[in-house]
């Protein structure tokens, strides 16, 4: 999925808010990519827009190739999505529920039970709805996606309201359905609850996009660069590295921290192998993505400046 320039905005009594600003997206085929961003961000409208529940002012965005909304019948069957909370019947059993949906897109009642067992509700699906806990709740939600076997699954903020155990429900059910080779995109406002599923990220404030990437690089970025090196000699190690230009600190457990250093850490082992002193671990220092992410999207209250600043033009004119 491609997102370019995708920009929104919503005439309200008070002016016009910009929701979405220019977006920028690449949504990797296969694996959960996280869309990541404090609340009104932008994220439910941008993921509407993609749905062609709403129309956007101007930008362009694709799915499987396919620009959408113009040709979303043509991707239609091979996207699912929980956008907001399903309405199912809760005297009714998670099963019914299903094989009801199936009916009404004529898909086999066989597959309700192949998509219960998928989400992990193989040996829930005969017992009411109305019982279920919130995770199962959202893990049936999850399940009716399934019944048209979509390549593409998009869920907004699936974990709102769940408790942990909740959370890593749905955690393992996008990690499986990944597995399965088809591609999550899954909105939140809560950084930890997707670090530690999705393969890439990109997070966005305002409106647009702040960072992009695999979660492995953006924490390199955020730790910025840095590498934990155990090497025998450190004293003599350290030297050898200064003279290439390296910032190098000594750590107090006895390690040293590479500062500056080569994009690419065979270059560092190499580098000292070829002196007879040999690497025991190398570690990319990972600052922690939460306050990376806290740090890109710290200056929200400008947008909210930019906000009004549109809003006076508006009221101006
Ligand atoms: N129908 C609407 N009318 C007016 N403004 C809207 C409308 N929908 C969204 N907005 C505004 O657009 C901005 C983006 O909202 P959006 O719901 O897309 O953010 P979000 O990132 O999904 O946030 P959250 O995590 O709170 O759901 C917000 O400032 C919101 O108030």
């Amino acid at each position: 999925m491609v997102v370019e320039g995708l920009r929104k905005t919503y005439r309200t009594r008070r002016g016009v808010q910009v929701a979405v600003a220019g977006l920028d997206m690449t949504v990797p085929r296969g694996g959960v990519h996280g869309f990541l961003g404090p609340n009104g961000a932008g994220k439910t409208t941008t993921i509407r827009m993609l749905l062609g529940l709403i129309a956007a002012d101007s930008g362009r965005a694709t799915i499987f190739g396919h620009p959408v909304p113009e040709e979303l019948p043509q991707v239609v069957d091979r996207v699912g999505a929980i956008v907001e909370q399903p309405r199912f019947f809760p005297a009714f059993t998670g099963r019914q529920n299903l094989r009801l949906l199936a009916q009404g897109i004529g898909i086999p009642t066989p597959k309700v039970d192949e998509v219960l067992e998928q989400v992990g509700l193989g040996g829930r699906g005969r017992d009411r709805f109305g019982g279920y806990s919130l995770g199962m709740k959202q893990r049936l939600a999850v399940a009716a996606t399934l019944l048209k076997d979509p390549d593409l699954l998009v869920f907004d903020e699936p974990t709102n309201g769940l408790d942990p155990a909740g959370i890593h429900e749905i955690r393992a059910t996008m990690r499986g359905l990944a597995d399965q080779g088809r591609t999550v995109l899954v909105s939140s406002h809560i950084l930890s609850e997707v670090q530690l599923v999705a393969d890439t990220v990109s997070i966005i404030g305002r409106g647009r996009l702040l960072a992009e990437g695999s979660v492995a690089e953006l924490l390199r970025v955020a730790g910025g660069g840095a590498l934990r090196v155990a090497v025998g000699e450190p004293g003599r190690a350290a030297d050898l590295l200064r003279e290439r230009g390296w910032g190098v600190e000594p750590t107090p457990e006895g390690r040293l921290l590479v500062t500056g250093g080569p994009a690419d850490p065979a270059e560092l082992t190499r580098a000292l192998a070829d002196q007879g002193l040999w690497v025991r671990e190398l570690t990319p220092v990972q600052s922690d993505l939460e306050s990376y992410f806290l740090h890109l999207t710290a200056d929200e209250h400008l947008g909210r400046a930019q906000h009004e600043e549109v809003r006076d033009e508006a009221a101006a004119g």
